[in-house]
């Protein structure tokens, strides 16, 4: 594991991460126009699959063994009245995922997912990024290093989830601080008008508390442990050339932070899905992802994403298991 002590060598860090197989990808490239369809007809599973077989360094692979990794902090900024919810609800959820009654751990298990949980020093939350950093970059570098170590180095795809009463406020603030512009704020867990106002103006204090612009000082400024945690963990995954699954708005706010840092830095992420809330369709416009699925959901826990790797499996299924023109005796036209 490298190291990631402070933002100068987790920056480091991130430039020595390793590109996709591009031999690997040409070969499943090759192969894909022999299997025993219509040139295109399986539309953007085709993509997904060469896409999936370049990083994996294999023309013809399958998913085995996915991990969803779920990762809790609590936020100061819960303070300002900006959650439709009490922060305790975080470490109840967490006790919740422990015991298997989530939605992350029914939807996981349907994936033949395994699943880790890890919580980020729930009894101090982060400070207040109304009135200053939430976190200090060694905090937040911290936090980075949990996410990087949480990937299991055996897996063969990731997805990172979270939990942390009133993040979609902190994830707004990350989208307004990176990308500009107004209207990152939607209702996360169902704020009303008077909680959505809240929101928008802890969002505007933190700004001006707040000035630093890069992704990592906007990650540590604005933040959250398990935001933190998330961008390492996709960058952990990439180390070890695992393809990531973003969940939603927030696992696609984690992200945003090292996108900020260098676009190329997520070439190996698919985004799961288009979460409900407002803005995400924008900071995945802004990202170059297009969702997999659109269900409407606004749950987080990488519920989304862990949804989504079936339909990676079902590309995979079809890419490796089809047969060829040739092998089934099939007339390719
Ligand atoms: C019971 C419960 C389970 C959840 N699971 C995920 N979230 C989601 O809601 C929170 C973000 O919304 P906000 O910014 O409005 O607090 C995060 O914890 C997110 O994971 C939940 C929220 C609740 C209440
Ligand atoms: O898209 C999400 O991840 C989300 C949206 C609302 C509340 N919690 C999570």
């Amino acid at each position: 594991m490298p190291e990631l002590h402070d933002f100068a060598a987790i920056r480091t860090a991130l430039a020595d991460l390793p590109g996709p197989d591009t031999a690997a990808g040409r070969d499943a490239a090759a192969r894909n126009g022999q299997l025993t369809k219509p040139p295109g007809a399986l539309g953007r599973l085709e993509e997904l699959a060469q896409w999936y077989a370049g990083w994996r360094g294999d023309p013809r692979p399958e998913i085995a063994a996915p991990q969803v990794l779920v990762f809790a902090g609590n936020h100061g900024v819960a303070a300002q009245g900006v959650s439709a919810f009490p922060a305790e609800v975080t470490i109840q959820m967490v006790a919740n995922f422990r015991a298997g009654g989530a939605a992350i751990n029914q939807l996981a298990r349907l994936a033949g997912a395994r699943m880790d949980v890890h919580e980020l020093e729930l009894d101090r939350p982060t400070a207040d990024f109304t009135r200053g950093p939430a976190m200090t970059e060694a905090e937040a570098c911290l936090a980075f290093a949990t996410g990087w170590t949480a990937v299991a180095p055996d897996a063969d795809l990731v997805v990172a989830g979270e939990m942390g009463i009133a993040n979609t406020t902190s994830a707004a603030a990350i989208a307004t601080a990176i990308l500009g512009g107004e209207n990152w704020a939607g209702r996360g867990t169902g704020v009303d008008d008077v909680g959505l106002a809240r929101k928008e103006a802890a969002i505007a204090a933190g700004l001006a508390a707040n000035p630093g612009r890069t992704g990592l000082e906007v990650l540590a400024a604005l933040g959250g442990r398990e935001i933190a945690a998330m961008a390492g963990a996709v960058a952990g995954a990439r180390a070890h050339r695992i393809p990531v699954i973003l969940d939603g708005f927030i696992g696609s706010a984690a992200a945003l932070t090292l996108w900020a840092e260098s676009p190329a830095t997520l070439d190996h992420c698919l985004a799961g899905h288009l979460s409900a809330e407002g803005a995400h369709d924008r900071m995945l416009a802004a990202m170059g992802k297009t969702p997999l699925l659109s269900l409407g959901l606004r749950l987080g826990e990488g519920s989304g994403a862990a949804l989504a790797i079936q339909v990676l499996k079902g590309a995979l299924a079809c890419h490796s298991g089809m047969a060829t023109f040739a092998e089934a005796g099939v007339s390719d036209g």
